[in-house]
């Protein structure tokens, strides 16, 4: 799994940023929109192999999806009832499209595999060949595209909007981006690709800071939904009935005192030789609900970082509105506006305030 993540994602990033290069020392890049295509060029990959459609189509299918999500929250009879659905035609044809192509997607898969010898290593096929484990039930064929686009859409923009606030944060925290390329450069000098094995075990800070920024501006947002199930359920003293709708808060997890201390301020260093706290993090949620592209997503996210902090050179153009000397009211770096998306949480305002300085490393 891992070779795609390097050749389709990774790789394939860095080829554009030295096409780029090629003519210019240096080149500004929205890096929010670059770390989009990255996540979505290895999805595409992971899942479907070359029966999705190009990277751009499925991005705007998952920014519509989210859209139309949201609207739901809102206005549900504008996704659902003529003719407030008036409001809505676009995106509920962009989902429509997007089902279609993960039908036609499935169709093809399995008219291939009549002839196959070998069975695709792939998440469409590993969705195909799943079973229920007490009733041996395959998924329905709705079942089946539903599985496909939650994880898609799982996985794009959440992967996408954590590598932005990760390298956000080290452009406000100079001195963490000073260690961080330091360390990379010093432990990984050779040209050849950074692998995920490679960088757990001799890029504890980058992985720090992914931590750190996961932590501070958790990409995943403020609450995650849950409904009390039968019976009710005690909480810390308090009994809540049965079918009480309630959000686990993220954001008040990551940022509590007595287990952060400073939480406002990203400290990576908090992490280094103290690896449980990691645990601690709340951002991929726990128990039964948790995130299950957990390690997919880490396997994207240290290689993706370790390999661009490695090769190039990060710098805020003099156009920046957000640098390390402009303060909120905490004393720290102030960031970025954030807006809240459906499955993420991201820049509100990125062409404006994502662009950055890339040059090649010496
Ligand atoms: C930094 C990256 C990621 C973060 C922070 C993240 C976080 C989360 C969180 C918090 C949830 C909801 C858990 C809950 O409600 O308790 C979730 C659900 C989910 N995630 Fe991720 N995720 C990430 C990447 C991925 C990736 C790469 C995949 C690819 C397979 C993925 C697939 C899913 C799926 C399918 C669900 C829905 C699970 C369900 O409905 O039970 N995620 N994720």
């Amino acid at each position: 799994m891992e070779p795609l993540i390097h050749d389709n994602g990774i790789k394939r990033l860095m080829r554009r940023w030295d096409r780029l290069l090629a003519n210019s020392q240096r080149v500004v890049i929205q890096y929010e929109s670059e770390f989009a295509h990255l996540a979505i060029d290895i999805i595409v990959a992971l899942g479907y192999g070359q029966s999705l459609n190009t990277h751009s189509q499925v991005a705007r299918w998952v920014h519509d999806y989210n859209t139309l999500s949201m609207v739901n929250l809102i206005l549900p009879l504008a996704c659902t009832h003529w003719p407030f659905t008036l409001l809505t035609t676009n995106l509920l044809q962009s989902k429509s499209e997007f089902i279609a192509s993960l039908a036609t997607a499935t169709a093809a898969r399995r008219e291939h595999l009549k002839s196959a010898n070998e069975r695709p290593t792939d998440i469409l096929q590993a969705l195909l060949d799943s079973q229920d484990p007490q009733s041996k039930a395959k998924l329905t064929e709705t079942q089946l595209i539903a599985e496909n686009i939650a994880i898609i859409v799982a996985s794009t923009d959440i992967v996408a909007q954590t590598l932005t606030w990760t390298l956000a944060y080290l452009m406000l925290y100079p001195e963490a981006y000073a260690k961080a390329t330091r360390e990379v450069r010093r432990e990984c000098p050779h040209s050849n690709t950074i692998h995920y094995a490679e960088a757990k075990v001799k890029l504890p800070y980058i992985e720090a800071c992914i931590y750190e920024s996961m932590r501070i501006r958790a990409a995943t947002g403020v609450f995650l939904p849950r409904v009390v199930p039968k019976g009710g359920a005690t909480f810390q003293g308090h009994f809540l009935p049965e079918g009480t709708e309630l959000g686990v808060n993220v954001a008040g997890a990551n940022h509590h005192r007595e287990t952060w201390g400073n939480p406002r301020r990203f400290m990576p260093e908090r992490f280094i030789n103290n690896g449980n706290l990691m645990q601690s993090v709340f951002t991929f949620s726990l128990g039964a609900r948790m995130c299950p592209g957990k390690n997919l997503a880490l396997v994207e996210l240290l290689p993706t970082m370790a390999n661009l902090l490695r090769n190039y050179e990060f710098t805020l153009p003099p156009s920046a509105l957000f640098t390390p000397d402009i303060l909120d009211e905490h004393g720290n770096p102030a960031v970025m506006p954030r807006s809240h998306r459906f499955t993420s949480v991201g820049p509100t305002y990125p062409d404006r305030d994502c662009n950055i300085i890339v040059s090649k490393a010496a």
